[in-house]
This record gives C-alpha cells, sequence and structure tokens, in this order.
C-alpha cells in the first residue's frame, strides 16, 4: 500500500538531524528572556519582531549575507546558563519533531566574551543536552567547530579542547564560516593535529566555493563526512572519490537554496546524487536563521522533488548509518528507529 506523506505522516517519521548549529537554533522567545536576565538592549522586545533579527529572508544573496545573521544572536550566547539552555532546547525542539539523535555544532571561540574558556563553553553545551535528553529521550553528540577566520593557534586551542571531551560528548571537529574568502587547505595543521588526536572530521565544502574544496577537505584534512558538498556535481573525479569513499553528505536544502549554494530549486542536485550513488543524508542546518525544522526539509523534498515515503525513509536511515556514534550505540539507534518505522508500517 502506498503510504501518502501528510504532514501528520512528516511529523511522526522517526528522524535525525546531523547538521545542526547551536547559535543557528535559538528560539525568539529565548533571545527575549536571554536579554531580560543579561540587561542586554533588544531593538524590539516582541518574540515575532525578532524574527526578521535573526531570520534570513528571501532576497539572501550569498553564504557571507547568510552569516551576518548570526551576531545579533551570538551575543546573547555568552554565558553558561545561556549555553546550557539554548542546548537543551535544541534537544526539545528535536523531540517536537520526533528526531532521535541529533549532533549539535558549535565554535566555542564566539562564546568567550564574557570570560568562559573553550573547555567550559563545551562542558555547558554538553550539559545542557543531557538535560535534554533525560527530559525529552533525545540522543545528542556535539560537533566542536574551528571557524575560518579565526587564527591557526585560536583552532588549534579548539581541537585540543574537543580531545578532552572525545567519548564524553564530543563526537567530532568541524570547519565553518566563510568559505569563499578562507580555502580549507589553510588548516591543515590544524586537522592534521585533530587526526592525531583522534578526532573524527567533517569539513564544509562546495558550499560558497566548488568541488575543489571537498577534495582538499577528504584528501588532505581527513574529513570523513562534508558538509553540504552541494557543488560536488562540478567536478565528475571527485564525485567519484567522494562515492567511492562513502563519504556522507550532510545536505541542508532550505540553507542550501537560501545562501544560492544552487541558484533554485530546479538545479538542487539531491536527485542527481542519489542516482549517482552518493550518500546523502539530510538535515537542518540553522532552524532560526533559515525559518527551517526536520520536519520541513522532507516536506520540501516531497513536495519539490517527489520524494515518495520510502525515499525518505532510506535519506534518514542514511543519516543513522553516517551518524557519528560508536557502532553499539548506532546499533541501538538504528534498532529504536526501525521499530517506530515499522509500527508506521514502513518496514516490512
Ligand atoms: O552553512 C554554513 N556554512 C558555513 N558556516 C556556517 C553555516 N551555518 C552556520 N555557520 C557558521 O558557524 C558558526 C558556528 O555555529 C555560526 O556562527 C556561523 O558563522
Ligand atoms: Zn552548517
Amino acid at each position: 500500500m502506498e503510504v501518502l506523506v501528510t504532514e501528520d505522516w512528516l511529523l511522526k517519521l522517526p528522524k535525525v538531524d546531523l547538521h545542526l548549529h547551536l547559535d543557528g537554533s535559538v528560539k525568539p522567545e529565548t533571545i527575549l528572556e536571554l536579554a531580560l536576565h543579561q540587561g542586554i538592549d533588544l531593538p524590539v522586545y516582541d518574540k515575532d519582531q525578532l524574527i526578521p533579527h535573526m531570520r534570513v529572508n528571501d532576497e539572501c544573496s550569498s553564504l557571507t549575507e547568510y552569516l551576518s545573521k548570526f551576531h545579533f544572536t551570538t551575543r546573547f550566547l555568552q554565558l553558561a546558563e545561556a549555553l546550557d539552555r539554548v542546548a537543551y532546547e535544541v534537544a526539545q525542539q528535536a523531540a517536537e519533531h520526533n528526531c532521535k539523535y541529533v549532533e549539535v555544532r558549535f565554535a566555542p571561540q564566539l562564546h568567550r566574551d564574557m570570560g568562559l574558556t573553550v573547555e567550559e563553553t563545551i562542558q555547558h553545551v554538553i550539559e545542557g543536552l543531557n538535560r535534554g535528553r533525560r527530559d525529552f529521550g533525545v540522543r545528542a553528540g556535539v560537533i566542536v567547530i574551528c571557524m575560518r577566520h579565526h587564527a591557526i593557534e585560536t583552532n588549534l586551542e579548539v581541537v585540543t579542547a574537543a580531545a578532552k571531551f572525545a567519548g564524553r560528548g564530543v563526537v567530532a571537529v568541524d570547519l565553518a564560516g566563510d568559505e569563499a574568502s578562507y580555502p580549507p587547505e589553510i588548516f591543515r595543521d590544524v586537522f592534521a593535529e585533530s587526526k592525531r588526536l583522534g578526532l573524527p572530521i567533517t569539513i564544509h565544502a562546495g558550499e560558497a566555493a566548488g568541488a575543489a574544496n571537498v577534495y582538499e577537505a577528504v584528501a588532505n584534512l581527513g574529513a570523513v563526512r562534508i558538509g553540504h558538498g552541494v557543488r560536488l556535481r562540478e567536478n565528475a573525479s571527485i564525485l567519484e572519490l567522494v562515492r567511492n569513499r562513502r563519504i556522507p553528505l550532510e545536505m541542508c536544502p532550505i540553507s542550501n537554496i537560501q545562501t544560492k549554494a544552487v541558484p533554485s530549486w530546479e538545479s538542487y542536485p539531491i536527485r542527481e546524487y542519489l542516482e549517482r550513488g552518493l550518500m546523502v543524508t539530510i538535515n537542518t542546518d540553522n532552524p532560526s536563521v533559515s525559518g527551517t525544522n526536520i520536519t520541513k526539509e522532507y516536506r520540501v523534498l516531497a513536495d519539490r522533488f517527489g520524494f515518495t515515503a520510502p525515499e525518505l525513509v532510506k535519506l534518514i536511515m542514511n543519516g543513522v548509518e553516517a551518524a557519528f556514534l560508536e557502532e553499539s550505540d548506532k546499533l541501538t539507534l538504528r534498532r529504536e528507529m526501525e521499530n517506530e518505522l515499522s509500527s508506521l508500517g514502513l518496514l516490512n
């Protein structure tokens, strides 16, 4: 029997989200309260009127413009309680969409204006997620981000701190920020150190620059997953490499349209990538900046590309496969997902 991809069905579907930025997931009502507690002035004191300050609109023309939205939010995320709270609320929002597992990424160096150490920022995010796990049953891992516009030393400090939390909440490291201005090869030493410390690596690449950055990330930085990789199709042999190595792509459709990683939905290569055998996963990137959620991402795929229920389930299970989890934890997650899928009549 063919399953209709209704709103209710999409909401019930068990899901995962592997590419989700903490500072891109803050609710406007939380900003109101954080501003009040911290004595920071706001341009407006109404949660709906705050949205334009936090979210891009349809006119967003580039990744650089998209990234400018983060300056507004990070001001409120400089204290332990704030980091703990927004991490907790990520788990809460995940639960609202029946998202069973999230990998939450953040850049410690963006949260130190009030004197927190890199370790402290990581500790508080982990604590918030642990509380979220207890209250909402959502499993989570932290991906610690190095920023492209930060100095090498600053990023080395980040990976050193991240390694101290390996196996205790941190699952990987990443490189994010302005890809067009800072090519990945600048960061070889940083990720060589990450590798030496045994941290898995994912890199934002092929979003605001071409496929060569994906090659550099995989071949020289040691990336085992790629953030976005939308522009991979610009080079057939690099695409082949990514396919043969089974490197998962963390695609974020709504964000990818907004940052102009592709000019239009018609040219979004998701079907092409699946047909060419790439390991595609679906994620949100920044719910509050992009005005999205994980249910909406799957809705878009069904509406724009005619993805059927079994195809959506396949994409979700790719996410489980690609998760930075120990094999035994991955097995537990897979079983839990499969149980729910079969009770929805989706597994034979
Ligand atoms: O899609 C993206 N591409 C590159 N960088 C991003 C993207 N989304 C967010 N950030 C950057 O990552 C920082 C830490 O979370 C954010 O502050 C933003 O500057
Ligand atoms: Zn991202």
